[in-house]
């Protein structure tokens, strides 16, 4: 028995399908089934109901036409006049009731997109989210998938494939409803126009699909475009942009971006117009010849033809075609038209669900490796972080950052690391926290590791790791992959060089440090007291209160040097709540003189209890550290306090000279 759920198996049985005339209604009702049956039910019923009103306006309005005669002539309050008036009443009733149809798709199509997109937006975000580390999101495969299965790059979002599909469905009965009722009245007829319809969508819906599909393979060219688009539009990059007079560059890239993507599409709208074009020619000639057909049976006599069919009333022009099946079969070849129209539903349809197979593929392709570990790392380290030979590689990258580093952090003490800039500080308290795995010399050679054992194809090797070579992490002794990754990276508070600035509110961007403890007001206000933005807040119109992006109503933005103290406030609420390791990655850099000298001042209280890794290339930050890494060429190369480091005359000493002789 599958223990899939109904969603993930709608989706994987979408995935596997190609788009067009094998990306059945199934799969777009399947897809709503797994966010709301009764919708389902109410989308069946509106596509029957759908279907039908096309053919009942022109029946109903070809009895009114073939019922005047006879009551003009015997007046409205004969059978006849009667009979007319029924017919009226039927006729305004039918197309009331078509009209009333298109509002009611678009309140059943909005809520299903509203469902289906809230569905499949939370599968995409859980997906990226199931690796222990962040190196997939620079994989151009995993941001294309992602990019696919948003809809955002084409503007056909997968929530909108059952309503669509449910209105392409029912212009095609329409249109086959439309043939039966000529059929009737002259089966060659009818059966002509059908197999030419058919025929026709089929040639042209073709086409239609191959375009949507290729467009899959231009994700990174459109990617790139919008990149550009986004680039121009948003504020961070807006200061830059008027300054260097980068407007006309920035557009004139997405121009060209876009162009490329587009005309990569060229050959396949070719396609189509020819297409499109042939099929036009073979329209006009049945359409020609069906009208030819009815014309001579109006003209003929009396009683022959289709008037022998009592299809519809019995009101004559004099000789020929009844009246009433005149005015309903002229109207119903429109009707029949809708049996080969690929109509916008069609086109929304196939694009919709050439995005449907990424869904299912980023699932599988980000799915947890089996060598994530699941030893709770609550409380750790006692003892000591050890890392013995170090490696990793960036993906695409000649060499390696780290090469072999070997160091120990004992709990409870303060390591600072110093070297130049793309020594590949950042780099290794990115591993230490698990955001990558060590790693370097496995099977894809240096590729990242996505969730842990899972090389960027999807393949793992034999034993389920991909760790060849690329070193360890030892916390207390255990392996840091045999750790539950989610319960080792508690673990670790950060103050990263770029701090996230989330739109919410000053006190909430403290306590997101701890998010299940928001309420724990008093420990928000020790860690803004300990870090130096107690001050700040009180500064803030709403205080704590106060939301900090500007473009929420009354919110304001702070200082670099503000937002870094908020950071650092943020950090050691995380430590208050359990997190041991406190890695401060450049945490001065935006600080002034004075904030700078506080923070060095504050440096032995901020970090008591806590095993901290500070990462600086400001030396008054650096030398209060228990001790002093230099990391140089991927490896360590010195290590001691501050004072021996400068004793020994080595790289820091020389570092440390340089920067002093510049203030004596
Ligand atoms: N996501 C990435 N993909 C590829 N290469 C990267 C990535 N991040 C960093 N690098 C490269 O790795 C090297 C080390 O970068 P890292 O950020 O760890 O250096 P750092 O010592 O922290 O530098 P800085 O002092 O400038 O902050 C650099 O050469 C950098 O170009």
């Amino acid at each position: 028995m599958s223990t899939l759920s109904p969603a993930r198996q709608a989706a994987r049985s979408a995935a596997g399908a190609v788009p067009g005339e094998r990306a059945t209604g199934r799969q777009a009702m399947r897809l709503l089934a797994a966010s709301s049956r009764p919708l389902v039910v109410g989308v069946v019923a509106w596509t029957v109901a759908s279907a039908l009103a096309p053919a009942l306006v022109v029946v109903a309005l070809g009895a009114v036409v073939g019922a005047v005669t006879a009551a003009a002539q015997h007046g409205l309050g004969s059978a006849d006049g009667h009979r007319l008036l029924v017919a009226l009443g039927l006729a305004a009733l039918v197309y009331a009731f078509s009209l009333v149809l298109e509002p009611i798709g678009t309140a059943l199509g909005t809520a299903a997109r509203s469902r289906i997109t809230g569905a499949l937006q939370g599968r995409l975000l859980a997906a990226v989210a199931t690796p222990v580390g962040t190196g997939h999101l620079e994989d151009p495969d995993v941001l294309d998938r992602l990019a696919r299965a948003e809809g955002g790059l084409t503007g056909f979002f997968p929530g909108d494939a059952p309503v669509t599909w449910a209105g392409a469905l029912a212009t095609r009965l329409s249109g086959y409803l439309g043939c039966v009722v000529v059929a009737v009245a002259n089966w060659w007829i009818g059966l002509g126009l059908l197999v030419m319809w058919v025929l026709v969508r089929r040639i042209v819906l073709a086409a239609v699909v191959r375009q949507a599909t290729e467009h899959r393979g231009r994700t990174t060219a459109m990617r790139r475009a919008w990149y550009f688009a986004a680039l121009g539009s948003k504020a961070a990059a807006a200061k830059e942009i008027r300054v260097f007079g980068l407007g006309p560059w920035v557009a004139g890239r997405f121009g060209d971006e876009f162009g490329a993507a587009i005309r990569s599409g060229a050959a396949g709208l070719r396609s189509l117009h020819r297409r499109a074009a042939g099929t036009f020619l073979v329209v006009l000639a049945g359409t020609t010849a069906a009208l030819l057909v009815i014309g001579g049976d109006a003209r003929g006599p009396a009683g022959t033809g289709l008037t022998g069919t009592g299809l519809v009333g019995t009101g004559q022009i004099g000789t020929g075609l009844g009246l009433a099946a005149l005015a309903t079969l002229l109207p119903m070849l429109a009707v029949t038209m809708s049996a080969g129209t690929v109509t916008f539903d069609d086109i929304t349809l196939a694009w919709t669900l050439a995005g449907l197979p990424d869904v299912d593929g980023l699932e599988a392709r980000l799915a947890p490796a089996p060598m994530t570990g699941a030893r709770d790392a609550t409380g750790l380290p006692r003892g000591a972080i050890r890392l013995e030979g170090v490696r990793f590689r960036y993906p695409g990258q000649e060499s390696d950052v780290l090469a072999g580093v070997d160091l120990e952090l004992r709990a409870g003490t303060s390591t600072a690391i110093v070297g130049v800039n793309g020594a590949g500080k950042t780099t290794l308290v990115g591993l230490l926290s698990r955001l990558r795995d060590p790693g370097g010399d496995g099977p894809a050679d240096g590729d990242p590791i996505l969730g842990g054992g899972r090389t960027p194809d999807g393949s793992r090797t034999p034993d389920g790791s991909r760790i060849l070579g690329g070193g360890r992490i030892l916390v207390d002794g255990t392996d840091a992959r045999e750790l539950d990754p989610a319960s080792w990276q508690r673990q670790v508070a950060m103050v990263p060089q770029a701090p996230v600035h989330y739109p919410a509110s000053a006190y909430d961007n403290v306590a997101f440090g701890a998010p299940e403890h928001l309420d724990d007001r008093e420990g928000v206000l020790a860690a803004a007291e300990r870090a130096g933005f107690a001050a700040v807040v009180a500064t803030l119109p709403a205080g704590w209160d106060t939301m900090l992006a500007r473009e929420l109503p009354g919110g304001v933005d702070l200082s670099g040097g503000q937002w870094q103290r908020l950071a650092l406030a943020r950090a050691l609420f995380a430590t208050r709540h359990g997190a041991g390791v406190l890695v401060l990655d450049e945490p001065t850099a935006a600080l002034d003189v004075r904030g700078e000298a506080d923070f060095y001042d504050r440096f032995l209280g901020i970090t008591e209890g806590l095993t901290t890794v500070v990462i600086s290339h400001r030396f008054s930050t650096v030398r209060r550290a228990d001790s002093i890494c230099v990391l140089d060429g991927g490896v360590i190369t010195e290590r001691g306090t501050h004072d021996e480091l400068v004793a020994a005359g080595g790289t820091y000493a020389r570092m440390y000279a340089l920067q002093a002789e510049r203030f004596a």
